[in-house]
């Protein structure tokens, strides 16, 4: 059980902090949500590393219209019984079934790691709504390790949220920090991390997602 207010130990320095303090939400049309918790996770240097250099990363390749193409990140994914490849990771799941289980319902019970090497590799507008995310709410929590990227959002194009004056917003989501999508948001807004020519290292996105979810 996670103790509120206290920093856990994951193992190998990492810390995760508390959820009852120092989350930012904010509201988006449609009944979307986003939570930020600048630098969730303390002392994250050495778990970086760790998930950089020792998981089995995978490069994936995909159908596009009549070719094949590179997917733009190496993805990396642990189904409902893996166990997760650092304790603090289970530290951090634990910390957000405590605070959202009571909104959410359920817990968070997959894990999906991305890693974007440098400005050149990006994910493109999407929702996470190949399973229940089309038609329910839910939520998606995200820890940013390494290098800050843009998490880009825009209400989805002829959606309930693609109203007048709903544009596109960002957060910069840098080493430790959590951002979690929440309500509507997987159907009603899509989200990115697009490419940039600024040099930028490489960063680490751990996608925490309840069941059925992806
Ligand atoms: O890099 C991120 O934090 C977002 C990744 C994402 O949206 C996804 O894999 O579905
Ligand atoms: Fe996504």
């Amino acid at each position: 059980m996670y103790f509120q207010g206290s920093l856990l130990d994951g193992g190998a320095g990492a810390t995760v902090g508390p959820l009852d303090r120092g989350l930012q939400r904010r509201e988006l049309a449609g009944g979307a949500w986003v939570d930020v918790r600048p630098g969730w996770v303390g002392g994250a240097d050495g778990l970086f590393l760790r998930l950089q250099t020792e998981l089995p990363w995978r490069a994936e390749r995909r159908e596009m219209y009549d070719s094949t193409v590179d997917v733009p990140r190496l993805l990396c994914s642990y189904g409902v019984r893996d166990p997760l490849p650092d304790p603090v990771l289970q530290v951090a799941r634990d910390a957000l079934d405590d605070h959202y289980g009571p909104d959410l319902g359920e817990p968070f019970v997959t894990a999906g790691l991305c890693l974007y090497r440098d400005g050149r590799d990006s994910v493109a507008w999407h929702g996470d709504r190949i399973g229940r995310g089309r038609s329910q709410d839910t939520m998606v929590a995200i820890v940013s390790l390494g290098a800050p990227r843009r998490l880009s959002l825009r209400p989805r194009p002829g959606g309930p949220a693609d109203v007048p004056g709903e544009r596109s917003i960002g957060f910069v989501v840098g080493h430790g920090d959590l951002l979690v999508m929440g309500g509507s948001c997987q159907r009603t807004w899509d989200h990115a991390v697009l490419k940039t020519t600024k040099p930028v290292g490489p960063r680490i996105s751990v996608q925490f997602r309840p069941a059925g979810v992806l």
